[in-house]
């Protein structure tokens, strides 16, 4: 059996008694990374040998005990697109396998190669209500917050389309691996007449810098692997079929450095993000609920569904 996870006060106390626990635990107060713990109770985990997987089948965790490395397979068919449903899976599996001590960790990818996710799942914004649309957002605030403040190695293995959402989830990883050939990734979100949020467009500059973020994100531009590798929107390009090989290889490297100097060191840096997010996390709601409900928004939105139908 796998047990878990109880919330942060419940992780601080068990850290307290483990090794090194005073290390830790002063680090979780510096720092007050990982689960924002709204959630209270989390899906059961089965272990079965080496391997676990989480009981909700739009999200497939599965866990090698040995190396402490898990991969999360996002598993909505027929895109992977982000519904209210999805985003609570994704983050209470991350919120696991950050509250399980052995995991240092994860690798993030599509179970169905081509598409690694086609981003929020559109019609969760369309002709929605107002409520509905602000507690869908807080659902995709928390998911990220939990991906982008993790203390364990996160990595994209993008083995196939990443728009929007897709790309959202992929920067708030450590690392990237994309499938080289056709597929695209970028911030398309004003193609959609919608605004990134100043979490994600902050994202995205940290990451290929002001001009390039800028100008990629107002007009809302899609890339290809290898524009994007020329960008440093992502990191490294493989075969598609090599793309989980190639992140385990990568995750292997980056576990040779010792895990409390890397996690530190990576929350320097985030922190300053994370807290404005936790501090600003009403208004960017409203914001987002407001602009996304207007009628000029819904009829844009309307508009792309109707080309995407098409297609
Ligand atoms: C504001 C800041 C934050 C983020 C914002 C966002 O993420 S906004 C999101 C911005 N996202 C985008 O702009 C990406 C839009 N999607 C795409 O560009 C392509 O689907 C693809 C390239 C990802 C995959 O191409 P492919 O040829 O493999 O697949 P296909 O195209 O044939 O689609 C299969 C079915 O799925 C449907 N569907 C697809 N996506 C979505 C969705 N997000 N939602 C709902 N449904 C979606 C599609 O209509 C079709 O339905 P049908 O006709 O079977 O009933």
């Amino acid at each position: 059996m796998y047990s878990f996870i109880l919330g942060n006060e419940s992780i601080k106390m068990a850290l307290s008694v483990s090794a090194g626990g005073r290390v830790w635990r002063k680090f979780f107060k510096t720092f007050n990374f990982g689960p924002n713990s709204a959630l209270k109770r989390f899906p059961t985990c089965t272990a079965n040998g080496r391997l676990y997987s989480s009981s909700s089948d739009n999200v497939l965790v599965s866990k090698d005990e040995k190396s402490g490395i898990a991969t999360v397979r996002m598993n909505n068919p027929p895109v992977n697109s982000l519904n209210s449903a999805m985003l609570v899976s994704l983050r209470s599996c991350f919120e696991e396998l950050e509250n399980d001590k052995s995991c240092r960790a994860l690798i993030l990818t599509s179970q169905k190669p081509k598409v690694f996710c086609a981003g929020l799942d559109i019609l969760e914004i369309y002709r929605k209500s107002p409520d509905y649309v602000a507690q869908f957002w807080e659902k995709l605030q928390d998911m990220w917050l939990s991906l982008y403040g993790s203390r364990l190695v996160t990595m994209a293995a993008i083995n196939g389309h990443s728009p929007a959402g897709g790309c959202l989830l992929s920067l708030a990883c450590d690392y990237r691996i994309m499938a080289e050939g056709k597929f695209t990734i970028g911030l398309n979100e004003t193609q959609l007449d919608l605004v990134a949020p100043f979490w994600l467009r902050q994202t995205m500059v940290d990451v290929i810098g002001y001009r390039q973020a800028e100008m990629a994100l107002m007009i809302g531009a899609l890339y290809t692997s290898n524009k994007a590798l020329q960008l440093g929107l992502v990191d490294k390009l493989a075969p598609i079929e090599d793309v989980q090989t190639v992140a385990e290889e990568e995750v292997k490297n980056w576990l040779k450095i010792p895990d409390q100097a890397r996690a530190i060191t990576k929350m320097a840096s985030r922190k300053p993000l994370l807290d404005e997010l936790r501090k600003r996390k009403q208004e960017d709601i409203q914001t987002f609920r407001d602009e996304t409900t207007r009628e000029s928004v819904q009829i844009s939105i309307q508009q792309y569904l109707e080309k995407l139908k098409a297609k």
